[in-house]
């Protein structure tokens, strides 16, 4: 590998894309300089990531931690800091290359920090581009950042992508269909949180394993490739796979399909956006076809996985309906996390929102902060109500 030596920071550097991507960093010290590593709560697997990855700042975003993470990091010359904000200003030092991996909401400060420092930016969180779509991409050119996507089915979708809209048909994302793919409405109702979070084929952290057997992650995701690859909603679609080998396949208008395919495991999408606009080699499992035998391949169930019909419905409606239902899924799924509300009401609680709390459209980032606040508020009042109904 002939990778320029460059400067890293790794924003939610504890969690399941931070680990894997500090993996990748530190088999090569000699390439990766990290700057920062970033947490919420968990000082010991932050200090940790620090001193594996030899990093210059460590930075908690619970600042009752301070001291404790200190204490921690004490005569390893780490420096270390503590608050959002100090999130936030880290993000926007202008290190070379930032993984945004924070999840939910909480993440969308510091990437537009990052942004506007124009570096590039791996982003793996995609509420917050659902929420803030538009400023966000209009951020990536007013200061020529680099946003390159490591989901796994939008990292696929940008190895088949060309740019020139005129060619491409249609950008078909592939779905596992989650833990619950072939169990019935009634079945789900019961789930409990430990089936929800046991993805088939992915390990990672508990909102996105929930929201990938609601399918809400699909959803989110069909709102997400909108806004990366600037297509209409109509030339977007799902397919379930279950293998989950391909990751997702674009159609062009002469009937050729370009498909990226490769084993489950995150650090190869995070690896191409770490080497892109090279590649480097990665220790992950290579793909045997022979030894699969098959792929399999199904149309989505919009009657067991209403969230597919609820996100397409906020995909064609834009403005405040994506930050609304973001919100609202943020909250219902943490409800669900403890234990408060069942599987199936996550749903109940995402649609009652979107049929009566009402918003308009976001100009600017105070106003998605402020949507998404009232949404939050107006979800976690009504909780109670939307499952009783
Ligand atoms: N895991 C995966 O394979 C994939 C994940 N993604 C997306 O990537 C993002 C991260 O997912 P994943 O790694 O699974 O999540 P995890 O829950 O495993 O990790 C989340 C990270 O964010 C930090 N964090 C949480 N809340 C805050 C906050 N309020 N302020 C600052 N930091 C915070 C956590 O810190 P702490 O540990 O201290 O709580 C942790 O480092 C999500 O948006 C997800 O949708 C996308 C594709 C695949
Ligand atoms: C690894 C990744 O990108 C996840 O978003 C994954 O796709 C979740 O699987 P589902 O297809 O079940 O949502
Ligand atoms: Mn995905």
């Amino acid at each position: 590998m002939t990778l320029n030596r460059r400067s890293v920071t790794v924003l939610g550097a504890t969690g399941s894309i931070g680990n894997s991507t500090l993996d990748l960093i530190n088999r090569h010290p000699d390439t990766f300089d990290v700057d920062t590593v970033t947490a919420h709560r968990d000082i010991v697997g932050l200090a940790a990531a620090a001193r594996q990855s030899n990093a210059r700042y460590a930075v908690i975003a619970d600042e009752t931690k301070y001291l404790a993470l200190k204490g921690l990091l004490g005569g390893t010359g780490i420096q270390v800091a503590a608050g959002a904000d100090a999130i936030i200003e880290r993000a926007g030092a202008g290190t070379d290359w930032t993984m945004a991996a924070i999840v939910g909401l909480a993440g969308l400060e510091p990437i537009m920090a990052a942004l506007r420092a124009g570096g590039t930016v791996a982003l793996a969180n995609k509420e917050a581009l659902v929420a803030a779509g538009t400023i966000m991409m209009d951020a990536v050119v007013d200061h020529g950042a680099t946003l390159l996507p490591v989901d796994s089915e939008h990292n696929a979708v940008f190895q088949c992508f060309e740019p020139d809209p005129a060619r491409i048909r249609r950008i078909v994302l592939t779905a596992s269909g989650g833990p619950f793919r072939t169990w019935s409405y009634e079945q789900m109702r019961y789930a409990t949180v430990t089936q929800a979070v046991k993805h088939p084929n992915w390990p990672m952290g508990h909102k996105i394993s929930v929201d990938s057997a609601t399918m809400m992650n699909k959803g989110l995701e069909l709102i997400e490739a909108r806004h990366l690859f600037g297509v209409a909603p109509g030339m977007l679609d799902i397919v379930v796979h279950p293998e989950s080998i391909i990751h997702s396949m674009v159609d062009f208008i002469d009937g050729s399909t370009l498909a990226q395919m490769g084993c489950p495991d995150m650090r190869v999408p995070i690896a191409y956006t770490l080497a892109w606009p090279e590649r480097m080699a990665t220790p992950c499992d290579r793909l045997d076809l022979a030894q699969l035998g098959q792929l399999t391949f199904e149309k989505p169930d919009e009657d067991r996985f209403p969230a597919l019909r609820i996100a397409k419905s906020a995909l064609y409606q834009g403005g405040a309906t994506p930050v609304i239902m973001n919100a609202a899924n943020e909250v219902a799924v943490a409800a669900f996390l403890q234990q408060h509300i069942g599987f199936a009401d996550i749903m109940k609680v995402v649609e009652m929102v979107l049929e009566t709390y009402m918003a308009p459209d976001p100009a600017d980032l105070d106003d998605v902060h402020a949507i998404d606040e009232e949404a939050r508020a107006f979800t976690t009042f009504h909780l109670k109500a939307a499952v009783a109904a």
